[in-house]
């Protein structure tokens, strides 16, 4: 059916105007109302979510009894408003109002019950952290040096703080900062910063017959914010102390984009060391992958050039953690009605070794798994009425029970990280390799045919301790190649481990079969140094030769480097021959180097005499070494492409061949091991000391006047 045309007009202006009164109709009950009492901005909620008017006044108060002040409490409350949106179902419904005092009053109470324990029981002066007090001392004497005692210079300083999460550092720096007077300004990665609730108006508006979206990147914004921040002075918040001038900006929360392209992170540091006025200090937490935002945000050089200060955490220790989390237990059995299930020390102990050093996560699961009813999941054995005191609890601290033995065996029951072990550590525990007596044990022993072999029950699981280093099993094996000698005494037992390094090698040299065979590959590694050693065989016999080693890293990259250097090097010097890299360094260079053939160019003449001699007379050094630190994650030379080789890419033979084919060979300079700089000092034939040996034998390598040249 078809309208008339005028009908249809008419229709489709009542269709815009109904539609206009209706817009008209909701901006008035949605921005107009608000406006009336700022203070109740949860009024215009209520009346669509009557269910929720005690949540609602829960987090009402929520936010104001905890003094909100700064916005990170948007983010780190969020457990609060989520537990309260938990209140129990027939607990809501609709209340009169004199119900809803007594609902608010309520209220208060179940918070108090509920209140998160990591708020309940936050530190409010240093003294209650739970932070190594070196640690505190280093960030309060940087704060003192350059907040407290600075003169206005012009210019900002910069601090790094890194560690695990949890361990303390954001609490450290606030807590410093209020023991101080400082003024924390700290920045929030906005959300929808492109999208307010006022440009509705805007959009909706009549008049404005174009509307524009106003955008502006995180980044951009994060720029201005720090401007600001350094020029102005903070708005006064209830409860804020303002007498001082004294001010740091804090910054936890990166803009994401940063993460994809540090560079632009590095051209605002660098502004800002010139610029800035106030110390800016940056939280950046490790991750448990290795991944380190650290070194892709703030790589070395950058901290050289800005002055970056850096003070690393560690994850809050055991027994630390052991003290903070006995002292909230026994406070909350102490207060009327005792209504949680106390874990008894094991169960405690399983906590704090299962929360890798993160107090929030321990602090939590233990409030969780306290709990009684339902939710209670302490291992039934394990609960108990009352904590032990400690004289009990000291005194069976020096028995260890069989089943107790073995390391990470028991798996707490809620709240257990993924367990993650620097590499320092990791390779300490194959390197020591703690034992437990067999006869303590109770382990069948080996028939006496085979008692060469018998060692006490080991105490580690060498593939766990490798899955938990989170880097691959070949980068592993390459760490434990560059340290296990030292840990040797017998001549004959270093030579059985280095076979079984050697086929360890061989499993994962092969990229067909690599994927498959790289857990075997490092068990074989491990369990072959382990087991090697005899000298570490036994329980008894490991106390008094363990002392302390220093770890360095493997001279593998480094070695491996040369090596790819050369390779392209003589094939581009010796192209003539039409041979492969390896082929011109292990037959063609030597043989070469023995004869006395004219050369046509002094280039050919120092690598045959670098690379194609192996005098025996010539006393090689070791490299010098890198140290491991306590703190480091396993890194490949990413410059050098040798991940892709440990994860199994090409060898390098073939992608030498592939580069090779490109490569222009007038650019070919000589390989490193000439250069007046180089990194190799002992490793290599120097071509000095190779000439003087070439002296010594009489062997003389002419130049060769070809007609070419
Ligand atoms: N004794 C204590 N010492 C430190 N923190 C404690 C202690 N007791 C409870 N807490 C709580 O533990 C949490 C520690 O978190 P904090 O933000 O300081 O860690 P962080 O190292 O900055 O980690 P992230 O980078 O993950 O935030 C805080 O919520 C704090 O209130």
């Amino acid at each position: 059916m078809q309208l008339p045309e005028g009908e249809l007009y008419f229709n489709v202006l009542q269709v815009v105007y109904y539609g206009w009164e209706l817009l008209k109709f909701i901006m008035s009950k949605t921005f107009l109302r608000p406006k009336a009492s700022s203070t109740k901005i949860t009024n215009w909620v209520d009346s669509s979510f009557d269910d929720f008017s005690e949540t609602t006044s829960i987090s009402t108060i929520t936010a104001t009894s905890l003094g909100v002040n700064n916005s990170s409490l948007r983010r780190k409350k969020v457990p609060s408003t989520v537990e309260s949106s938990k209140f129990p179902a027939r607990k809501r419904g609709n209340l009169s109002s004199s119900k809803q005092i007594y609902g608010l009053e309520n209220s208060k109470e179940y918070l108090s019950e509920n209140e998160p324990w990591v708020d309940k029981y936050k530190p409010e002066t240093q003294h209650e952290l739970a932070v190594h007090k070196k640690k505190i001392e280093e960030v309060e004497t940087w704060l003192k040096a350059e907040v407290l005692e600075r003169q206005h210079k012009q210019g900002g300083s910069i601090l790094l703080i890194t560690g695990p999460p949890g361990c303390g550092k954001t609490t450290t720096i606030k807590i410093l900062s209020k023991e101080h007077g400082i003024q924390v300004q700290e920045w929030i990665n906005p959300v929808l910063p492109q999208f307010q609730k006022d440009d509705f108006k805007e959009i909706f508006n009549p008049e404005s017959s174009f509307h524009v979206f106003p955008y502006q990147s995180q980044i951009a914004v994060f720029k201005e914010f720090l401007l600001r921040a350094t020029k102005y002075n903070k708005l006064q918040m209830l409860g804020d102390d303002l007498r001082t001038d004294k001010k740091i900006i804090l910054v936890e929360d990166l803009p994401n984009q940063f993460y994809r392209d540090s560079h632009t992170l590095h051209e605002v540091l660098r502004k800002y060391v010139q610029i800035g006025r106030c110390p800016l200090i940056f939280i950046i937490s490790d991750s448990l992958s290795g991944g380190n935002n650290q070194r892709l945000l703030f790589p070395k050089e950058i901290q050289e050039e800005c002055a970056i200060s850096n003070i690393s955490f560690n994850p809050v220790a055991p027994t630390i953690m052991m003290k903070f989390l006995n002292r909230i237990v026994t406070k909350e059995a102490n207060k009327d009605g005792g209504k949680i299930v106390v874990p008894d020390k094991t169960s405690l102990e399983l906590l704090c070794q299962g929360c890798s050093g993160d107090i929030r996560s321990a602090i939590n699961s233990l409030q969780f798994s306290s709990s009684t009813g339902k939710n209670n999941l302490w291992p039934r054995k394990k609960r108990m009425s009352s904590l032990k005191s400690d004289a009990v609890l000291s005194k069976s601290k020096g028995r260890q029970k069989p089943d107790r033995i073995f390391e990470n065996q028991e798996v707490q029951a809620i709240g257990g990280k993924d367990v993650s072990l620097f590499l320092f550590r990791a390779l300490g525990k194959i390197l020591y390799c703690k034992r437990a007596s067999v006869t303590e044990l109770g382990s069948p022993r080996l028939p006496s045919h085979l008692s060469e072999y018998e060692r006490d029950t080991l105490l580690v699981q060498p593939e766990e301790v490798v899955e938990m280093s989170h880097m691959p099993g070949e980068l592993f094996n390459l760490y434990l190649h560059q340290n296990y000698i030292d840990f040797f005494t017998e001549v004959d037992d270093l030579v059985r481990a280095s076979e079984f390094l050697s086929f360890a090698d061989i499993l994962s040299g092969d990229w067909n079969t690599r994927s498959l065979l790289r857990e075997y590959s490092t068990s074989i590694a491990t369990r072959g140094v382990i087991h090697s050693n005899k000298a570490r065989g036994f329980a008894h016999c490991q106390g008094g030769g363990s002392s302390f080693r220093p770890l360095h890293k493997p001279q593998w990259f480094l070695i491996n480097k040369k090596y790819r250097e050369n390779c392209l090097a003589a094939k581009a010097l010796f192209s003539d021959f039409c041979l492969p890299a390896l082929c011109l360094q292990t037959q063609l260079l030597p043989y070469l180097a023995l004869l006395t053939i004219p050369m046509r160019n002094q280039a050919q003449i120092s690598f045959i005499q670098d690379i194609g001699r192996l005098p025996l007379k010539r006393h090689f050094g070791r490299l010098k070494m890198e140290a491991l630190t306590d703190r480091e994650h396993g890194m490949t030379d990413l410059d050098s492409g040798d991940e892709a080789q440990l994860s199994g890419g090409q060898p390098a033979e073939e992608a030498l061949g592939e580069r090779t084919q490109t490569a222009e060979p007038e650019t070919w300079s000589l390989p490193l091991s000439q250069d007046s700089g180089s990194e190799l000092p002992a490793s290599q034939p120097q071509p000095f000391a190779a000439q003087r040996d070439m002296e010594e034998e009489d062997i003389i390598i002419e130049d060769y006047e070809s007609d070419e040249t």
